[in-house]
């Protein structure tokens, strides 16, 4: 089944909600965890048996994997196969992006069909432009897997480069998010190429069209970096149907007690519902 099937399906029975599983320091520190190997463990398998059972999507961030070397890559691999154990999908956040022959690379080890570190989805950087994303799009849609392309990120910054008008007069955003609807043309009852759109953006709008995207919208950005629920409705509008909110360190901040982490994820998702009007 596609990953556009998949998400469907569970979304709309555990709620529209990702919760990003991002071991920062702090956190570790706030949870009495130690910032070494050990703590990066406790810290991500606690998440996973919180979450995994109750959440439609989880989103390891692989950086704060990463920045403990191959012990840590080790730990984003098992929380995946936790993930995979507990039912919920998750997306490795890797935003990796590269010239196409590298690309075919980062594709076997993100939408690989056997391989330990591929979730359900990757996110991915197109700004070596789109089409140098092919390796990755083609085997993640041969092995059912989900891919998301950032178009409008949450910082501050990313307007910069995202903003940039193209000669057709179409922002690289929007060049971005109409690629990603080709991909998605005529796929039941979702595709499963989607975007990255911060909950935080502002002007969306007047600026950019969803409608045809057919596919899902990651919006990271709810609690730490400023963004409620509530501002989903203003910056979606009519494409709000298809924004998979992510909250990462609001519901990790909730922890290291199961239920806690359990109580903080659902109270996100009754919000998102409410302003669903579910
Ligand atoms: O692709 C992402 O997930 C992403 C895109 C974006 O535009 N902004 C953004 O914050 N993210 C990620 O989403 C997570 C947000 O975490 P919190 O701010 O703690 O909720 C981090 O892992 C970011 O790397």
């Amino acid at each position: 089944m596609s990953f556009g099937s998949r998400l469907s399906r569970l979304v709309a029975e555990r709620g529209p909600l990702c919760v990003g599983i991002d071991p920062h320091p702090a956190l570790l520190a706030k949870w009495g965890l130690a910032d070494d190997i050990a703590g990066l463990e406790r810290f991500t398998l606690t998440t996973v048996e919180a979450l995994a059972g109750t959440v439609a999507v989880i989103k390891p961030q692989a950086a704060f994997f990463e920045r403990f070397g191959s012990k840590g890559v080790a730990v984003l691999e098992q929380a995946l196969a936790g993930i995979r154990e507990g039912g919920a999908l998750s997306v490795v956040d890797a935003k990796r992006g590269d010239i196409g022959s590298t690309m075919a690379a980062y594709a076997d080890a993100f939408a690989g069909a056997d391989s330990p570190l591929a979730g359900d989805a990757v996110t991915v950087s197109p700004f070596l432009g789109f089409g140098s994303l092919r390796p990755l799009l083609d085997l993640a849609a041969a092995n059912g897997r989900g891919v998301f392309v950032l178009a409008l990120t949450s910082n501050p910054e990313g307007a910069q480069v995202q903003h940039a008008r193209g000669a057709e007069g179409k922002t690289v955003a929007q060049s971005m998010i109409d690629a990603a609807a080709a991909e998605n043309a005529g796929a039941q009852p979702l595709g499963s190429v989607g975007v990255v759109v911060g909950a935080t953006v502002t002007g969306l709008g007047r600026e950019h069209d969803l409608s045809a995207l057919n596919g899902p919208i990651l919006s990271p950005g709810i609690g730490a970096q400023g963004a409620t629920a509530a501002d989903l409705k203003a910056v979606f509008g009519d494409a709000i149907g298809n924004v998979l909110p992510n909250s990462s360190r609001e519901v990790l901040g909730a922890g290291p007690g199961v239920s806690g982490l359990r109580e903080a994820a659902a109270r996100t998702v009754e919000s998102v519902r409410s302003v669903l009007g579910e």
